[in-house]
């Protein structure tokens, strides 16, 4: 991991004003106003390499963008063609397990809103907590647990701006029903139906990894997968009114049982990412060619 600086680590939030200076810095050197938004997940970063007519920055370019220092995060911001959809991809995410605050993990959402993005399509690396769910499966997000949230750490805690969005953003709809429904018939259509699933994510700080009576509360609570990413992102794409679809790879089962053998680990996470990695970009890409966008969208 890259030693972060002590200045990086203080800043905790950034304004209306400097989240626009980046918006339009990156503006000026691409000509694509792009609708959606996408976000790799561990080991998944591939995704930005199915774009064509790349424009490609390192986050250590963009001013006030945190840098990624956890492995399979590469740290690109990636402006590009998706079957002639004009698209921005993040090859590489921030985590609050990083050091950062989780504003600043969540600025490069308000930098999408501002480049113009109306669809944000989210993808992490996830324990299977569903005794159903096996290692492979896509699991489709149609609600969370937002454990940080619940115990105050929510990225819209502080002053709030109008010009983002309202003080209380209602989180019931925080993911997009159609186009969980279209994640469904685009996977049936694709051959995917024996490992597309649908269910509820929830977020954990990290890095560390759950213990099993972590894993057996998580699952008793109603939850199928467990992460440490996405929700944030969640809440910050939903308040300023962006269109959130998510999706869990589950890499790993979460070990529930004392007898077990399983140990998580990360390069399994990442083995696991390169393992469906075609499956993804075929399933991101299909849909992206199939979402209606309001060219009035403000
Ligand atoms: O960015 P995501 O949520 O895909 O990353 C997951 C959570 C940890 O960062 C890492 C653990 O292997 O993968
Ligand atoms: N918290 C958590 N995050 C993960 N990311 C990938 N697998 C896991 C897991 O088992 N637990």
């Amino acid at each position: 991991m890259r030693r972060l600086s002590a200045a990086e680590r203080a800043r905790i939030r950034y304004t209306y004003e400097e989240c626009k200076a980046t918006a339009d810095w990156l503006l000026k050197q691409t000509d694509l106003c792009p609708l959606v938004g996408i976000v790799c997940g561990s080991g998944m970063g591939g995704l930005a390499d199915m774009l064509k007519d790349r424009v490609v920055f390192n986050y250590k370019d963009i001013p006030n963008f945190p840098q990624s220092t956890v492995h399979g995060h590469a740290g690109r911001l990636v402006f590009g063609t998706l079957k002639g959809r004009a698209c921005v991809c993040m090859q590489g995410r921030f985590h609050l397990y990083e050091g950062y605050s989780i504003q600043k993990i969540t600025l490069p959402m308000r930098i999408f809103k501002l480049l113009g993005v109306q669809t944000v399509m989210l993808t992490n690396a996830a324990g299977g907590l569903n005794q159903d769910y096996k290692v492979g499966d896509i699991m489709v997000l149609k609600d969370h647990l937002n454990f940080p949230g619940l115990a105050g750490n929510n990225p819209l805690v502080g002053p709030n701006d109008e010009r983002f969005g309202v003080r209380f953003p209602c989180m019931s709809d925080a993911y997009d029903r159609e186009l969980q429904q279209l994640a469904a018939e685009v996977g049936q259509e694709l051959g995917f139906g024996d490992f597309l699933r649908e269910g509820v994510y929830s977020v954990l700080g990290g890095p560390s990894f759950e213990t099993i009576a972590e894993c057996r509360m998580l699952s008793i609570l109603g939850a199928d997968a467990v992460g440490m990413s996405t929700v944030h992102e969640v809440v910050v794409a939903r308040h300023c009114g962006m269109r959130v679809f998510a999706l869990s790879l589950i890499t790993n089962r979460a070990v529930m049982d004392y007898d077990s053998a399983e140990r998580a680990n990360h390069e399994e996470v990442l083995e696991t990412g390169k393992l469906r990695a075609e499956q993804l970009e075929r399933l991101i890409t299909a849909m992206v060619t199939r979402l209606e966008h309001n060219n009035n969208y403000v």
